[in-house]
């Protein structure tokens, strides 16, 4: 037994992606997105693929700006969390990351123990200079708006904590 393959995502996989999301998007620990929002955003995601070709494991990788991305959208299917999967998925994203050149990684999450495991720590304020925000306001992103944390999008991200990982 292998176990499930992980590998950059496809258009098809889109449907498995929003499957696996949805119930995590409805109790409020993933931000729900249009169909189109995901489409879109397909060259950003790693999936997990089991031996019968569900989707079973998926993130993504949002770059922000020159140095710095977000991790996003990482979930693991029920029947598979606590096998290493969900650290396999970030790690390959940290891959991506570094290859693209990023340096510094920030993500929006209850899971702190997990991300903790891989080299994120918790942090205050903000995590870029003045003329970056400045800047970032201008982007229509909502993963965005929350590294922001501009006032209208703080209902999503309640009780969340902002880490950030250098590499
Ligand atoms: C930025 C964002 O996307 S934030 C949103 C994060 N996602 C969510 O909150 C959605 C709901 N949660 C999930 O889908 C999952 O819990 C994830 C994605 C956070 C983690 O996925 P998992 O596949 O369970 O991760 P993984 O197995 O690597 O690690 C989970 C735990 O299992 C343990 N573990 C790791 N590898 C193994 C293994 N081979 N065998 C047994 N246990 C293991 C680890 O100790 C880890 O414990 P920790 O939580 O104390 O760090």
């Amino acid at each position: 037994m292998s176990g499930p393959t992980i590998r950059r995502a496809r258009t098809a996989d889109i449907r498995g992606i929003r499957r696996l999301v949805a119930p995590l998007a409805e109790r409020r620990v993933l931000v729900a997105k249009d169909a189109v929002t995901y489409y879109e955003g397909v060259q950003e995601f790693r999936v997990a693929e089991d031996e019968d070709g569900t989707i079973v494991g998926c993130g993504a990788l949002h770059v922000m700006w020159e140095d710095l991305a977000e991790i996003r959208t990482l979930a693991v299917a029920t029947d598979h969390l606590g096998s290493g999967l969900g650290g396999q998925i970030l790690e390959g994203l940290v891959d991506d990351a570094r290859e693209l050149g990023v340096q510094r990684l920030f993500c929006l999450t209850f899971e702190t123990h997990f991300f903790t495991r891989h080299g994120f720590e918790p942090i205050e304020g903000q995590a870029v200079t003045a003329d970056v925000y400045a800047e970032l306001l201008r982007s229509y992103d909502e993963g965005v708006a929350e590294f922001l944390d501009l006032e209208r999008v703080k209902p999503n991200t309640l009780g969340n904590t902002r880490m950030l990982r250098t590499l």
